[in-house]
């Protein structure tokens, strides 16, 4: 198997006029890897996916997808499914039409019925694109990315207006597609998901990327918390911790296991009751938050 990365970035940068949306960005995508791209809103990943799906012209830098530029439409277009934040199919064609039509445009070949099936749409396949609810229209859009089971699928923010179920079908079928190869490249604004299913993210903020690991490498370097509610009057506590005015603890630790024992047994000693009380690994979410601040 080639050990070629699927997509290539180095030193990417999109400018439209003066402003300057993606600077210097470098990352790789490995087959078979579900790699997110994650950021604040505005960060640059709409503007780099759509310089890496062929539909945008690098200001300078290069990519690369299967080792060619993706201006080579006809060796990259095929190979790749995109679903895109708004896929603008027209509100007048049928569901049907409009997957068939996915067939013409991508030149991938595939069974519309299968399609169909595969996005939750048969009962619907007779309505109009226009008549679609938010959701059926998000699952037309999710059938264009994966009409064919191309090598390479992007999904831009795809759970987005769905609601749980037809979430956790999304997700059954990407998994379904990755255990037979493919390599999925996401952005989404829901981190749990990402935090669950990624094998690498990278972290991007105005343009920049600011940090990429696995979930691991990148919530290892925050501490986990501890919370509780302290009643009145209690005794001092054995951990430095910070206390509000509510009485509500947070206490900060790279040791959870460790620091949380300590925590129990004080407060077995001391009778001491701790409501509210929760622990947990750090987050995504905490990760996120410190690029913004
Ligand atoms: N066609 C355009 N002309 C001018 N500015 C643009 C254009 N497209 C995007 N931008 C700007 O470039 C920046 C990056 O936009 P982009 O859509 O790539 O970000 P994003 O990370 O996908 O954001 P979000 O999470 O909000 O979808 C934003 O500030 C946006 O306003």
């Amino acid at each position: 198997m080639s050990t070629t990365p699927v997509i290539e970035v180095e030193r990417l940068n999109v400018k439209y006029g003066d402003f300057h949306a993606v600077k210097d960005l470098s990352f790789e995508v490995r087959r078979g890897e579900l790699y997110a791209l994650l950021g604040t809103n505005g960060a640059g990943k709409t503007s780099a996916l759509e310089t890496i799906e062929g539909h945008r012209t690098p200001s300078s830098g290069t990519v690369r997808a299967f080792g060619h530029s993706p201006r080579e439409r006809r060796e990259v277009r095929p190979r790749m499914g995109v679903m895109l934040q708004e896929s603008g199919f027209s509100p007048d064609l049928t569901v049907r039409e409009s997957v068939r039509l996915i067939g013409k445009l991508t030149q991938r070949v595939d069974d519309v019925d299968r399609v169909l099936d595969l996005v939750a749409l048969t009962d619907r396949s007779g309505r109009k694109v226009a008549q679609l609810s938010g959701g059926e229209k998000r699952r037309l859009d999710f059938a264009t990315a994966v009409y064919g089971t191309p090598e390479l699928i992007f999904l831009d923010e795809p759970t987005t207006g769905l609601d749980i179920q037809s979430r956790d079908d999304l997700w059954a079928t990407v998994d379904r597609l990755r255990e037979n190869g493919a390599t999925i490249v996401l952005t989404t604004h829901y981190l749990e998901e990402a935090q669950q299913r990624a094998d690498r993210i990278g972290l991007m903020h105005q343009g920049t990327l600011h940090r990429e690991g696995t979930v691991s490498e990148l919530t290892r370097t925050l501490p986990a918390v501890i919370r509780f509610s302290l009643p009145a009057p209690a005794p001092a506590l054995p951990l430095q911790a910070a206390v509000d005015g509510d009485r509500k603890v947070v206490i900060e630790t790279f040791e959870l296991q460790k620091d949380l024992h300590v925590l129990l047994r004080w407060a077995q000693d001391q009778a001491v009751e701790l409501p509210d009380l929760e622990a947990g690994p750090t987050r995504l979410d905490d990760v996120f938050r410190t690029l913004s601040s």
